[in-house]
């Protein structure tokens, strides 16, 4: 269970909080898409629970820690526990698929080993498992670069599963994707959820992706929740309320595959 205990985030310079005085229980089981229009702080939610942002104040706490007194190697553990998939997929383009799945190890290794890039044939052999487990399989020794969109996520989503996460963190990891590879992808995430029991958020701009793949949604509007509940129940109405739009779909936060 993780607990984010009225959070605030204010960034230097604002007149708003990105985020206020939130507080979320997350669930195993949980798959949670949060959604909210651009700025509603979306990211900022998700930058605090990886621990690359640190909240103004209130409190993450996970397995009895407390985000905010963390020793080094705590710290490690928790980045450990956070698998996270980006939108530009944050991969080398020169390295092959195997070579960048393999980085997910590196919170496991010594800094020397991750300096000198060697891997026993050990995680190598996990690496490759999680490759065919996102179906690349026969991919494995292609560079990166030669790659289509969908095929880079499933690398990076191997890359996260490889870390052995409880969590798999998304920031919008699907919005540079047309809409068929995106639903492939969250079907993905969503076998891939199940199989290893992970809690998994993710930031999602299309709402009916949310609505057919999460079991919770959470909408933030000005940095606050403004529902969290199951999808059957984030009607047309709430739609409107949280996108500031005219009509359900007015705003293009809608699509079809
Ligand atoms: N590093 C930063 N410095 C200052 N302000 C920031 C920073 N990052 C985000 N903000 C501000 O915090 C608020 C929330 O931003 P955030 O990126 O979390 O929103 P979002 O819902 O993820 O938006 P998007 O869908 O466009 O990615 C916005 O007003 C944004 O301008």
């Amino acid at each position: 269970m993780l607990e984010i205990r009225n959070i605030t985030v204010r960034y230097p310079g604002m007149k708003h909080n990105a985020l206020n005085s939130i507080g979320l229980t997350i669930h195993p089981g949980d798959f949670v898409c949060v959604l909210g229009k651009s700025g509603a702080g979306k990211s900022t939610l998700i930058r605090c629970l990886n621990g690359l942002q640190t909240p103004s104040s209130g409190e993450i706490i996970w397995d009895g820690l407390s985000f905010s007194a963390l020793s080094d190697e705590q710290l490690r553990k928790i980045r450990r526990e956070m698998g996270m998939i980006f939108q530009h997929f944050n991969l080398i383009p020169r390295l092959t698929v195997l070579q960048n799945v393999l980085t997910g190890m590196f919170g496991y290794r010594s800094s020397f080993k991750n300096l000198i890039g060697w891997f026993t044939d050990e995680e190598k052999a996990q690496a490759k498992q999680v490759i065919a487990e996102v179906g690349l399989a026969d991919l494995a020794d292609r560079r990166v670069e030669h790659l289509s969109g969908g095929q880079k996520q499933r690398v990076g989503i191997a890359r996260a599963l490889l870390q052995k996460p409880s969590f798999l963190l998304g920031d919008e990891p699907v919005a540079s994707l047309d809409p068929g590879t995106s639903d492939r992808i969250f079907s993905l995430l969503q076998e891939m959820h199940e199989r290893h029991k992970l809690q998994t958020i993710i930031n999602v701009h299309d709402v009916q992706l949310a609505k057919r793949y999460a079991t919770r949604i959470i909408a933030l509007k000005d940095g606050e929740v403004v529902f969290d509940d199951k999808p059957e129940q984030f009607t047309d109405d709430m739609y409107v309320f949280t996108y500031d739009a005219e009509s359900y779909g007015e705003k293009s936060y809608i699509r079809s595959t």
